[in-house]
């Protein structure tokens, strides 16, 4: 595998510095020893320096808000853009021509058929050729090409925890699992939904109550959809519920498989332990776990479980992980470590707090 040489320090712009996601970048990138954060921006808190927006920054974090156009992005190593879907696009062929990396948070770049992105996100793509040379920034899945992309579509939080609770079950068309029905029964924090004012995130209306959402369709379906293909090497069925849940962050997802009948001897627990024995941020917890969201919070570590209910035919895959983190900011500055040649952990070793 070939590597960039890394810069002696990164410059890092940061599009969107405001919201959930992009105060999750700053709070990571500011411990981290290579970075330099140089430019992070709002269109509605120009001038306002972060720390005022965030306190939990002071100290940390020197810098004031700058809108998109008065922040000199072309000079950054990587820009992040943890924005809605849509901005990256508009701006990546820009950017490329300064040698400016690019890692969006959003969609733009995650599902490579077109045809399905515009059915979903409802907008033409703005320039397809980046589309193609991207990498899908599933590390775990995809190391080889993040190393080498310029542009990563950072995948959404649901596809994250589904993609790596699955991988093991199905990557190299292995016959184990009943694929043309799988379920996935997800559940997410309200941060998940960003920090925008929304009538279903207030107070009154998302504590104290759990719903399902989208069941007739959620658009991480077709992106889950396209990397099992990928994965499998043919189409997959899966049934995806997502459900919101009165906390602030995590995200918990229960896959339920059925094993084929010749695959009943399998060593489900060594399969997966063997899997991601050389991965830093998948946990294979011991027979009989029981992940939690907390002990994965604010940490880039995703926790997996694999039970077989009663020693029978069902596989019941739990997975635990951070939607800000591992969901989204962590698994951002895990791309940029690959992509500039660092070791894949530094700056997100952050243990998970409790209570
Ligand atoms: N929240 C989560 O758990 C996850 C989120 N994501 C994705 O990450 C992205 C960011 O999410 P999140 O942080 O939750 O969103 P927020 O709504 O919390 O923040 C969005 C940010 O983008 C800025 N922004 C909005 N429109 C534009 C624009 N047209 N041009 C430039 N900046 C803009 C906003 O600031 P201002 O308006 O001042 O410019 C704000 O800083 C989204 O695409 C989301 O889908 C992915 C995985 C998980
Ligand atoms: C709880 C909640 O509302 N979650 C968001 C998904 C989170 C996310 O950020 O996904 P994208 O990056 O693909 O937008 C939702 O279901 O729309």
């Amino acid at each position: 595998m070939t590597t960039a040489a890394a810069p002696s320090r990164i410059k890092v712009g940061i599009v969107g510095g405001t919201g959930y996601t992009g105060v999750e970048l700053l709070r990571l990138l500011s411990q981290h020893p290579q970075v330099e954060l140089t430019a992070i921006t709002s269109r509605k808190e120009d001038g306002m320096p972060v720390s005022d927006m965030y306190p939990n920054l002071r100290g940390h974090v020197n810098l004031a808000f700058q809108t998109p156009e008065k922040a000199a992005l072309e000079q950054c190593d990587v820009v992040f853009f943890a924005t809605p879907h849509g901005v990256a696009m508009s701006q990546a062929e820009a950017l490329l021509k300064h040698k400016v990396r690019i890692i969006d948070l959003a969609a733009d770049f995650r599902l490579q058929d077109l045809q399905v992105f515009e059915q979903w996100y409802k907008m033409p793509h703005a320039c397809p050729p980046v589309l193609r040379q991207s990498a899908y920034g599933l590390v775990e899945l995809n190391r080889e090409k993040i190393a080498n992309a310029q542009v990563i579509g950072n995948p959404g939080c649901y596809p994250t925890t589904v993609l790596l609770g699955l991988a093991p079950l199905l990557e190299g068309g292995k016959k184990l699992i009943d694929t043309s029905n799988i379920i996935a029964d997800c559940k997410s924090g309200v941060s998940g939904a960003g920090r925008k004012a929304e009538v279903g995130s207030l107070f009154s209306e998302a504590s104290d109550n759990l719903k399902a959402y989208a069941v007739r369709g959620h658009r991480h379906h077709p992106e889950i959809s396209e990397q099992l293909q990928i994965l499998a090497g043919q189409p997959v069925g899966l049934i995806f519920v997502p459900h919101l849940v009165p906390m602030i962050r995590g995200m918990f997802s229960t896959l339920y498989a059925r094993i084929l009948p010749e695959a009943l001897d399998t060593d489900f627990q060594a399969l997966f332990e063997e899997r991601y024995a050389d991965e830093p941020f998948v946990d294979v917890m011991p027979a009989g776990s029981l992940p939690e969201t907390r002990s994965v919070r604010a940490s880039n570590v995703l926790r997996i479980a694999v039970h077989r209910p009663e020693g029978g035919n069902q596989l019941v895959v739990l997975v635990a992980q951070d939607n800000l983190v591992k969901g989204a900011s962590g698994q951002a500055v895990q791309n940029m470590n690959l992509m500039f040649g660092l070791p894949e952990s530094t700056g997100l070793t952050q243990v998970a707090v409790l209570p």
